[in-house]
């Protein structure tokens, strides 16, 4: 295999680049302790408007993270009474989501690794709390951990991530038309849109 075309495993790597730079959090970013809000009503992660979603609740963090919640329903489960690993796997992907709305950046998931290792019963709190590790161009490097039995319960879930920068345009070139114009037809969601394309 030639150097101009590496294995895909070099190119989706966890680990920083040596030349990666410290996330910066954006002036405008909420306080610590803010809650994020949900950034589109029916995400299946934090929407509120979606029946079948997680209803995560993120909050703003010190530096470039966030704390969230989110509660194992029994629409949740994998095994009897336990919460389906996709299921975890989702709410580490949306928490690990939220983070980058404190850089005011919009990114999506392009490389995520979760590690299973505690069972989580339905019923159970899944304290979640992400941060980003790393910046290189447009790759965000961040990891997020889940914790069950309180905040400083032990890890029953952890995960790390490369999300990727992109532009509003991401959405709206790929989503179905029906959705995209609905949220663009709600003024909260624009605004949203428009908060998330200002960059430091
Ligand atoms: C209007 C409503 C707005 C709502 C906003 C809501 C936002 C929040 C939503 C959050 C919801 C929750 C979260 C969700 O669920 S997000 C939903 C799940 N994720 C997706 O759907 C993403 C699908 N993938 C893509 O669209 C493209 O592949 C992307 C955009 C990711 C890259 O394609 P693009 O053509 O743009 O970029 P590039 O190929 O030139 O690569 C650029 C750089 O990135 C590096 N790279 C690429 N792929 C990967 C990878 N897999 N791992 C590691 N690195 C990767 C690549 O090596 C290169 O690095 P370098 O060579 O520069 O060093």
């Amino acid at each position: 295999m030639s150097a101009a075309n590496p294995p895909s495993s070099a190119k989706t790597s966890l680990v920083p680049p040596p030349d990666a730079v410290a996330p910066v959090r954006h002036p405008d970013a909420p306080a610590p302790g803010t809650p994020l809000g949900a950034h589109y009503d029916l995400c299946f992660g934090c929407g509120g408007g979606q029946p079948h979603g997680l209803h995560l609740v993120a909050r703003a963090g010190e530096g470039v993270s966030v704390t969230a919640e989110f509660t194992v329903k029994p629409a949740h489960q994998g095994a009897p009474g336990l919460a389906h690993g996709g299921v975890l796997t989702s709410a580490l992907d949306e928490t690990l989501g939220s983070v980058n709305w404190l850089m005011h950046v919009i990114a999506v998931t392009g490389r995520l690794e979760t590690d299973f290792l505690r069972p989580v019963p339905v019923d159970t709190v899944l304290h979640l709390d992400a941060r980003v590790t790393a910046v290189h161009g447009r790759k965000i490097y961040s990891t997020a951990t889940g914790r069950i039995g309180g905040p400083d319960g032990p890890v029953a879930v952890r995960a790390d991530a490369v999300f990727i920068e992109v532009k509003v345009e991401h959405f709206i070139e790929n989503g179905r038309q029906e959705e995209i114009r609905a949220a663009m037809d709600d003024p909260d969601q624009v605004r949203r849109a428009r908060a998330f394309e200002v960059n430091p």
